[in-house]
């Protein structure tokens, strides 16, 4: 199963010492997206030396990188749900670590930040572009081996994680000491498993009450509600970018979601209006998911890093766009089969 990853690719990575000017990178306002394809397993080694974890961890540069191209390898030809998608929600780790620096102000100690770091990279390995109810509708293997749990596709990336730590070559954490290594592995698995949408609403008016009172790292409960927030806001940042960025990243979601429709229409079963092309409205859809869900989140990220306002700015910008958006849709929606038509 394993496609190998050859130790001249692993070179190639090593040895890249490009892209020494990383203060564009180093801002809320860059696109990770816009980074060349072939680039990305470069930059991912760049942000862990820039963030002087791989000293701290005496991790080898060869064998984390080993390790990155196989996670690579792991991530399907999605247009959602793909390796990009992968890099994009680990730069945004990279950005609030360094701009928040969460580990100099002690909100995250050092293993945490290197747990956030791999857990972004990894949350969605071998996603298949359907949602948790799917599994259990389709009666998928992976229901058949998590729906008991919950978080059927969470667990499945979790355990796609530890199988690529544990292939040859790939183990960049075994340099750590027992202790460190059974805690790291415990955070990647509260982080991936946080990253289930359905876990944030869970926990949501928890981790506001934790905000209004003031963190306190002292309390396991509220390093936990950080650690949860820390990675939703990673995979939500999509929208915190410019609206021509918010725009087709919608484009790729409903692609993925449109395609799920037209399978469970297939096997005689009536998707959601989210995942349905007949009856959607991004726009509504759109302006509902930001305005109940990812505003909420960035506010309380704000609440606690206040330079993350400027987030909560660019998301109020976003939904401006949306609304503007309405009408030409309504109005493109006569005349086009889908409103997706006009995304594209
Ligand atoms: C822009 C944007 N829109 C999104 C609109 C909707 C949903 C979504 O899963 N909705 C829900 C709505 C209810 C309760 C639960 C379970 C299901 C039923 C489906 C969630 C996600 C959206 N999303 C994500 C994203 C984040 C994490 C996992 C997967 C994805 Cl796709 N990343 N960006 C976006
Ligand atoms: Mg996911
Ligand atoms: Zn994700």
């Amino acid at each position: 199963y394993h496609m190998r990853v050859s130790d001249g690719d692993v070179a190639d990575v090593v040895l890249c010492d490009k892209y020494h000017d990383m203060t564009e990178f180093n801002c809320f306002t860059f696109i990770p997206r816009k980074v060349l394809h072939f680039e990305i397993p470069c930059y991912i080694l760049k942000m862990f030396e820039n963030l002087k974890i791989l000293d701290e961890f005496r991790i080898k540069r060869d064998i984390l990188t080993r390790f990155l191209l196989y996670v690579k390898k792991g991530y399907r030809d999605l247009p959602y749900h793909n390796w990009v998608h992968a890099f994009s929600v680990t730069h945004f780790a990279y950005l609030a670590l360094k701009n928040f620096q969460l580990v100099e102000l002690g909100y995250l100690s050092k293993l945490e930040a290197l747990a956030y770091l791999i857990a972004c990279l990894c949350h969605d390995i071998d996603h298949r572009g359907t949602t948790n109810s799917f599994q259990q509708q389709s009666n998928s293997v992976l229901a058949s081996l998590y729906s008991s749990e919950g978080s059927v596709m969470e667990r499945h990336h979790l355990s796609q994680t530890l199988a690529t730590l544990n292939t040859d070559g790939c183990n960049f954490l075994e340099c750590l000491n027992r202790v460190d290594y059974i805690k790291c592995l415990d955070l990647i698995k509260n982080l991936i498993l946080a990253t289930d949408l359905q876990v944030h609403y869970r926990i949501h008016a928890r981790q506001q009450t934790m905000a209004m009172d003031g963190f306190n790292r002292k309390n396991p409960e509220h390093r936990y509600y950080l650690c949860s927030l820390l990675m939703t806001c990673a995979d939500l940042s999509d929208q915190t970018k410019d609206w021509s960025e918010t725009k087709n990243v919608a484009r790729l979601i409903y692609a993925e979601f449109f395609t799920q429709g037209d399978l469970e229409k297939k096997m005689g079963k009536e998707p959601v209006v989210m995942m349905n092309r007949e009856k959607a409205s991004i726009p509504d859809h759109q302006l509902e998911f930001l305005s109940d869900c990812c505003v909420c989140i960035f506010r309380i990220l704000a609440r606690i890093f206040p330079i993350a306002e400027c987030l909560v700015d660019a998301i109020n910008q976003n939904i401006k766009a949306w609304e503007k958006s309405k009408p030409i849709f309504k109005h493109l929606t006569a005349n086009y089969a889908t409103s997706y038509e006009i995304l594209t």
